[in-house]
């Protein structure tokens, strides 16, 4: 199977998880888009959704799914989307696709995450893939130097500007032994907006795609 397919096939598993005349929280990314695809086919049964882009919202509203502001609900029951790295812990790495914040602010209201990977995103220890930071534009080489004062070699991304108007470091050469305390050290630097490890609040089940089919792991 290719690797789009077993992104299609945790896409669509994750609509066990969606209660019939709820709103549903949705992430960003090629994996989320196939589960934007599959949450097509039951939008008769829920109310909407609350997304995490604007090329997330975009998608939902061409299937003729209503998009709620975050403000304009109290709870979620899931939040589902996919993940650059995933640990054995179910701390992730997020923010390939630049939407890191607002997945994070959505997730946050969620009662559970609900991660949809292919089988190359898990990994035993986080940081292979560069970590992406949101900054704003004013403290970009001030908060690169603290990256680097970190250990971690910052890259900017060229001509990425998020929805949120800000910029992304991605920061490269870690080995992330401590997720939970460099999140807070990270997001502690004044100029972050969000760091896109997501290890306080990881996720409560994953849907991995193997090549034998879909893995349910959960928290
Ligand atoms: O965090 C994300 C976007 O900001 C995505 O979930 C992550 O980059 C995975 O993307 P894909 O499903 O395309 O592999």
């Amino acid at each position: 199977m290719t690797q789009d397919e077993l992104k299609k096939a945790v896409g669509w598993a994750a609509l066990q998880y969606v209660e019939p005349g709820t709103i549903v929280g949705v992430g960003t990314g090629s994996t989320a888009a196939h589960f934007i695809d599959a949450l097509g086919t039951m939008k008769n049964q829920i109310e909407g959704a609350v997304s995490s882009s604007e090329a997330s919202t975009e998608k939902l509203k061409a299937l003729g799914i209503h998009v709620f502001d975050l403000n304009e609900i109290d709870e979620l029951s899931v939040y589902v989307d996919g993940a650059d790295e995933i640990n054995p812990q179910m701390q992730m790495i997020k923010g390939g696709g630049a939407a890191l914040t607002r997945e994070k602010i959505v997730a946050a209201v969620a009662k559970k995450f609900i991660c949809i990977a292919d089988a190359s995103k898990e990994v035993d220890v986080l940081g292979n893939f560069p970590l992406p930071v949101e900054v704003i534009p004013m403290a970009r080489s001030y908060v690169a130097r603290e990256l680097v004062k970190l250990g971690g070699l910052p890259e900017y991304r060229q001509n990425v500007i998020t929805d949120n108007g800000n910029i992304i470091l991605d920061v490269h050469n870690l080995r992330i032994l401590d997720p939970i305390e460099l999140e807070k050290t990270i997001n502690a630097l004044p100029g972050v907006v969000t760091v896109g490890l997501f290890a306080g609040r990881g996720a409560d089940v994953a849907l991995i795609g193997t090549a034998d089919g879909v893995k349910t792991i959960v928290k």
